[in-house]
């Protein structure tokens, strides 16, 4: 049986293809004397089914930009482009994935996991399997009727990665979804979420102030200076997948980690 994690996107799309396309992209805050550039000149080509890591200090826009994508907060300048069309409201086509679960305290896992599909009005029998697949695949078939005061911190995020993932859309945006995590619970997520990139084929744009992380998932990390945030390197990661933990202890992932360091300006030059 195909799982229903596999489920096909509404319109398919190929693998490589344009998914969006970020033409000069600036955000700027408040106005005149106390406007405050928080991106500047971002240009970027997002490929279907990539996923990109989006890597930067503290206050560079990494944020402002998801949120851009999704259409929640609106470009000061340039245009974002996704799938042909200019966004200029409200996307519903992505699934948001924050570092904080989000999760209701009253509900229990499954319906944590459903209530995007009943705001939507399309709480129906295929929405509860799809549920229960998606739950099982990422280890809590058990844990369905639980509350989220049950569960540890990493499944309290497998519920969130599933209600994300909970109407098959074409694009995940993640705003550092596993930086409360500890080391070892994070990298199980990392597997996690190839695997379910992997089956999905959904695009990943992914934010995170990890070098490590960035360099271990990524088809294409961006690195942004600090505020107002630029695009200062763009990295290609080179590295098969799927990927395994001992590639993180490799001379490949280690120069890539390098020069990503080199980008946030985080080695001292001799
Ligand atoms: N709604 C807003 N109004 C005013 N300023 C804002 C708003 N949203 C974000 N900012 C400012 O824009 C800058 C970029 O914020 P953003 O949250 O995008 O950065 P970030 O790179 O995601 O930071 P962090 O890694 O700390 O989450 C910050 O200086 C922030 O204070």
């Amino acid at each position: 049986m195909i799982p229903a994690i596999a489920e096909p996107q509404s319109t398919p799309l190929e693998a490589g293809e344009i998914y969006g396309r970020f033409t000069g992209v600036r955000k700027v805050f408040g106005k005149q004397e106390g406007a405050m550039v928080a991106l500047s000149d971002v240009d970027y080509e997002l490929r279907t089914g990539e996923l990109v890591a989006l890597l930067g200090p503290s206050g560079c826009g990494k944020t402002t930009l998801l949120r851009m994508v999704a259409g929640l907060t609106k470009p000061s300048g340039g245009s974002i482009v996704i799938r042909g069309r200019e966004v200029t409201e409200p996307q519903d086509d992505f699934g948001f994935v924050f570092q904080s679960p989000n999760l209701l305290p009253w509900r229990t896992v499954l319906s944590n996991v459903l209530f995007p599909m009943e705001i939507k009005g399309r709480l129906d029998a295929a929405a509860k399997v799809r549920a229960i697949e998606l739950l099982e695949h990422v280890g809590l078939g058990k844990f369905l009727k639980s509350r989220p005061h049950e569960l540890s911190g990493g499944m309290k995020q497998r519920v969130a990665l599933c209600r994300a993932l909970i109407h098959s859309p074409s694009l995940i945006l993640m705003d550092e979804p596993f930086g409360a995590l500890d080391e070892l619970t994070r990298m199980e997520m990392h597997e996690l979420l190839l695997d379910i990139r992997r089956l999905t084929g959904a695009t990943v744009m992914f934010v995170t102030h990890s070098i490590s992380e960035a360099v271990y998932l990524a088809d294409e990390v961006l690195v942004f200076s600090a505020r107002p945030g630029r695009v200062s390197d763009r990295i290609r990661i080179d590295l098969p997948y799927p990927r395994e933990a001992a590639l993180r202890y490799t001379a490949g992932f280690r120069e890539y980690e390098r020069r990503a360091g080199a980008g946030l300006g985080v080695l001292h030059h001799a």
